[in-house]
């Protein structure tokens, strides 16, 4: 990539904090998606939210994952002030896989119908958060759908750590507001509560839920504004309401039983306490015939289980 300045027609989106931009290598043909952040110039240094997405992605560079985006570098230009993440190029993400089906489902008149990868993508999401909270002690804190990044053999990873931080919390929001999105992070963050790892485990289960039913949590307006916390437990009430009474139904998907999804996403909306965590997860029925590879798995082992069961990118 060297100095060359990508052009407006390469950007991909953008967030909060930064644009993101495909860019290509200039002697080999490899893709990357570089993450520039946004810095003021009358601000002497870079906002704490860039730091700490920065701090947490140098964390994941580290020790890296095949089911968490790779990050080839994390740079910081003193002179421009400017920081970068290049990381590999991911082609799409859930967020799209389940619109263009509900759109599908849409013109023809039927019912959404779940991806004949949804198992494997929830068994590669659960991997990569295992990965972070047991071996990075870190929390990703805004599991949802556009941030779980698909590479060019559909393997899902997690991508986007400006919500992320080292450890568990004691709950007072670091930068003046809660980490994640409303309808997918679970309600004890935006409360401002302490959290650990089964917040990020209540997403999954939002996901999953998501994945299997193609609805949306939280798409009913409520009747007056509300303040974000009390929009959040309305989304939660309506969340758990919705896989009680099984609206939308949970759909068939190759290897899952629509029940046993069902019974999945049940213990994943309860409150903290009486959540599943990682082990529980992978006794499931649900995930049971993913033949997950084992906690004490390296990333070779990950990928040879990705390979058997078609996931795995080949190098060019
Ligand atoms: N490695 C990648 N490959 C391809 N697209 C990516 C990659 N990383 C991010 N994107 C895409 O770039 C866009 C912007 O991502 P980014 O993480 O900056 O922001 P966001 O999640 O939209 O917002 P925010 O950071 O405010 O939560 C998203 O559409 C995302 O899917």
């Amino acid at each position: 990539m060297g100095n060359q300045v990508p052009f407006n027609q390469a950007i991909i989106g953008e967030g909060a904090f930064g644009q993101v931009f495909r860019a290509r290598h200039r002697r080999r043909e490899t893709l990357y998606a570089v993450k520039v952040f946004k810095t003021q110039r009358s601000q002497r240094g870079v906002s704490p939210e860039v730091a700490r997405e920065c701090e947490v992605g140098t964390h994941v560079r580290q020790t890296p994952h095949p089911c968490i985006v790779k990050l080839h570098m994390v740079t910081f230009d003193e002179d421009l002030g400017l920081y970068t993440l290049v990381m590999e190029f991911c082609p799409s993400n859930l967020f799209q896989q389940v619109h263009t089906a509900n759109l599908e489902a849409l013109s023809k008149s039927t019912h959404y119908k779940p991806m004949p990868q949804t198992l494997d993508w929830l068994g590669q999401v659960f991997l990569g958060l295992e990965h972070m909270h047991h071996r990075l002690n870190m929390l990703f804190r805004d599991l949802k759908p556009a941030n779980v990044i698909l590479d060019s053999a559909l393997c899902a990873k997690l991508a986007d750590f400006g919500s992320g931080r080292m450890g568990p919390s004691a709950g007072a929001y670091s930068f003046g507001h809660p980490a994640g999105t409303m309808g997918y992070c679970a309600p004890e963050v935006l409360g401002g509560m302490p959290h650990d790892e089964t917040a990020d485990l209540y997403s999954l289960g939002v996901l999953t839920w998501l994945l299997f039913t193609g609805g949306m949590p939280g798409t009913q307006p409520p009747v007056q504004p509300r303040p974000e916390v009390h929009q959040h437990l309305y989304d939660w009430m309506l969340l758990r309401k919705c896989v009680e009474d099984n609206l939308p139904a949970f759909r068939s998907v190759e290897g899952a039983e629509p029940e046993d999804a069902r019974n999945c996403v049940h213990l994943f909306v309860q409150p903290p306490d009486r959540r599943m965590r990682h082990k529980e997860l992978r006794a499931h029925p649900l995930f049971q015939s993913l033949k997950l590879p084992s906690y004490e798995a390296g990333p070779t082992q990950v990928e040879t289980w990705l390979d058997e069961r078609g996931f795995l990118k080949r190098q060019r």
